[in-house]
């Protein structure tokens, strides 16, 4: 079943194809440092072909009622159920995240589709009282059109659905590059989708070399919108290259989530919503908690229960039972959890536990714990990306506020406390997009995801993420 959804080539127009010069690149298992296989190193004109066959396949796809769309995708989605553990096996082997947690994120992804299936059928217009007698006023929402979208490594399934199920919905059609090192979840989509049915052009993939494709992604006037999921370095260039074409976008980029626990809240509930949001996927998500700010009376007591639930948390190979930390993506995502360690510990915060890389493997590194931390420390600026948590000290909730504010970026943010007056004080405060209250699991198909300031433009999920891929269209009648 594994090998049965393992695909080696893109899929272009309903074709299986391999890149124009027969170019390709290997693609190795971070647990293992095993080969997986190889799949096309595609550019320019292979990306063009894609784009033109998303063009071609777009006025029948748009032309079909919402209900005969959402059949599609319904059928995709059960497709995807069924072969749960086979795809989640691929996405663990390629990935490194617990087999558990691999199949947990193709049930997020599969959700996209069985919900925008939905939703698409409640894409309404308006009636708007007119403003002369003899006008009338009415507005259509119609899909964008073709649409070109580009995925991170850390989510490689539901990345690619969270984006793909609305442009389906909305009645586009989608060129997608997944990361380089996570192709196969978006390939085996892609065979998913055929089996389920989608048109030929309506779905295709492209994996290979970011500069050729996404330049071209970016310059074709025929791609009327980009939705990217990355860093902000990045989201800052894809904004600038499609100015020339004017393009709707949707960014979802970086994050430094902090997490406030008040001496008010239950600690014990506020450990175990520590653990879940800053060690998921091994610390990598973008909603992960970056920065954990402590009320000082409480500060003691929450940072030695935290450091002792992390000291138990099971290193290991994904596939094994049992792991709860996977490896990181590679050697370089290793180095920035080392020099921000470094760091910190260099600035005088004190480790409570972890704190090197584990006897896995080079790419395992065991959740670690820092007490003592200051707020101009690197692991508080920057997005670490791993399995680091370092916690900071706060005075009073006007302090946390300032504190949690002090970043550029604005995607998720978390913090404990039973006090009714502040849970809404707090959460009116904070910038960002996203707020948990007492939980530090805030992920669901039906709640919009997304950042403010340098975090991104756009929601995802929700019936917000569907207006991402349309267009209002208003029309003056005269009687
Ligand atoms: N918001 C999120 O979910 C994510 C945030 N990050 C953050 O970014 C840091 C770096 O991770 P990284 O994987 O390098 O993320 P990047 O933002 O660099 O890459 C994300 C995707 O964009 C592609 N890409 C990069 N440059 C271009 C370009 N000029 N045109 C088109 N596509 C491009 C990449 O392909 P290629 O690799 O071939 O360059 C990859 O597929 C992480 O440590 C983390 O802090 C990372 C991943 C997800
Ligand atoms: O952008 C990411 O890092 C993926 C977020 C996964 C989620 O929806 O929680």
């Amino acid at each position: 079943m594994f090998s049965l959804w393992l695909k080696h080539q893109c899929f272009i127009d309903g074709e299986w194809c391999d890149a124009d010069d027969g170019a390709t690149a290997d693609i190795v298992d971070p647990g293992n440092g095993e080969r997986i296989g190889s799949v096309p190193q595609m550019g320019t004109a292979e990306c063009q072909r894609a784009i033109g066959a998303a063009q071609t396949a777009l006025p029948a796809w748009r032309a079909r009622t919402a209900d005969e769309r959402a059949r599609i995708m319904r059928s995709f989605y059960e497709h995807m159920m069924a072969n749960q553990e086979a795809l989640a096996t691929i996405l663990s082997r390629e990935q490194g995240k617990p087999f558990l947690e691999a199949k947990g994120e193709i049930a997020y992804a599969a959700s996209f589709l069985e919900w925008f299936a939905e939703e698409g059928k409640r894409a309404y217009g308006e009636v708007v009282p007119g403003h002369a007698a003899d006008r009338r006023i009415v507005t259509l929402r119609q899909g964008v059109g073709v649409v070109a979208a580009i995925t991170p490594w850390n989510f490689p399934s539901a990345m690619v659905t969270r984006k793909l199920a609305p442009a389906l919905a909305a009645g586009c059609t989608m060129v997608l590059k997944p990361a380089p090192a996570t192709p196969y979840s978006a390939l085996a989509l892609a065979a998913l989708g055929e089996q389920a049915g989608l048109p030929p052009g309506v779905f295709n993939v492209v994996t290979g070399d970011a500069l050729a494709i996404g330049g071209e992604m970016t310059r074709n006037p025929l791609v009327r919108k980009l939705t990217f999921t990355g860093s902000t370095e990045v989201g800052r260039l894809l904004l600038r290259a499609c100015a020339d074409t004017v393009k709707k976008v949707s960014m979802e980029l970086g994050g430094n989530a902090p997490f406030l626990v008040f001496d008010d809240a239950d600690i014990d509930a506020a450990v175990e919503g520590a653990v879940v949001s800053k060690f998921r996927n091994c610390g990598q998500t973008c909603v992960c908690t970056n920065r954990f700010y402590v009320q000082d009376t409480v500060y003691d007591e929450f940072v030695a229960k935290l450091a002792q639930r992390v000291s138990t948390l099971p290193v290991g190979y994904g596939m094994d039972e049992g792991t709860m930390i996977g490896p990181l993506i590679d050697i370089a995502a290793v180095h920035k959890v080392e020099a921000h360690l470094e760091d910190a510990l260099a600035g005088g915060a004190a480790l409570l536990t972890g704190g090197k890389r584990s006897i896995r493997g080079e790419n395992y590194f065991e959740p670690t714990v820092v007490a003592n931390v200051k707020p101009d420390m690197k692991l508080a600026r920057e997005e670490t990306f791993g399995p680091l948590a370092g916690v900071i000290r706060f005075r009073d909730e006007a302090d946390a506020i300032a504190l949690a504010n002090d970043t550029e970026f604005g995607l998720a943010s978390y913090f404990y406390t039973r006090d009714i007056g502040r849970v809404w004080r707090v959460a009116e405060a904070l910038e960002a997009g996203i707020v948990g209250i007492n939980t530090g699991l805030i992920s669901t198909e039906v709640a919009p995801f997304g950042g403010v300031k340098q975090s991104g433009l756009g929601r995802e999920g929700s019936r917000h993420g569907l207006d991402d891929y349309m267009e209002i269209k208003y029309l003056c009648l005269g009687v």
